[in-house]
């Protein structure tokens, strides 16, 4: 049996288009990045731990999917606004600039384990302070690393991409495919 370790919504409608059955398992981790660790190494650490938190819940041939996506800008990492101040810090960094989406993948199966790493570059427009105060009214950016949701009214804010939609959203499609090969024969 195949399980998704995730708890977003978005993530369980990226698996479904990939039309495979999968069942969803409680996989929850600590999200605080190691002083000095790179934000590679900790999402594709994250991914990792939810895959294994999630094996934790089932039996011992099942197959276990984790993923984590973190918003990197300047060297740092973003993930959920905490508040609005939290938010207003967020698009102070990304207005107008170029980020990088970070999602990692992992896929365990017993001792196997199998992970990738998706980055892309999303471009964003000048954004105003009362355009981040209604945004933050609408209630879409508390729970999307970088505090925007590109697939919501976040698009708005986006001119250019270069990389993965599904990835940005949560789970690349094509990755996360050629992943599960490697383990459904
Ligand atoms: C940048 C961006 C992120 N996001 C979402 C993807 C992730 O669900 C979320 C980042 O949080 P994550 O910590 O990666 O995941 P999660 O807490 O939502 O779910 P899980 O139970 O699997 O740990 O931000 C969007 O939906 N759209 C976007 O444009």
């Amino acid at each position: 049996m195949l399980y998704l370790a995730s708890k977003s919504p978005r993530r369980q409608a990226l698996l479904s288009q990939l039309g495979m059955e999968f069942e969803l398992v409680e996989g929850s981790v600590v999200e605080t990045p190691y002083a000095d660790e790179l934000p590679e190494d900790y999402v594709t650490r994250l991914a990792r731990d939810k895959s294994a938190a999630g094996q934790k819940n089932v039996a011992a041939d099942d197959i276990v999917i984790g993923s984590d996506t973190i918003v990197v800008v300047d060297q740092r990492i973003l993930e959920k606004p905490k508040d609005f101040d939290d938010l207003q810090t967020m698009f102070a960094r990304t207005s107008g600039r170029v980020h990088q989406v970070l999602t990692a993948v992992a896929v365990r199966q017993g001792q196997a384990l199998e992970q990738v790493l998706v980055s892309s570059d999303v471009y964003f427009r000048s954004v105003s302070a009362l355009e981040v105060q209604s945004y933050w009214q609408t209630g879409e950016p508390q729970d999307k690393a970088g505090g925007y949701a590109i697939q919501g009214i976040g698009g708005k804010f986006v001119t250019r991409i270069d990389g993965s939609y599904s990835a940005i959203v949560g789970l690349p499609l094509y990755e996360t495919e050629q992943l599960l090969n490697r383990f459904i024969k």
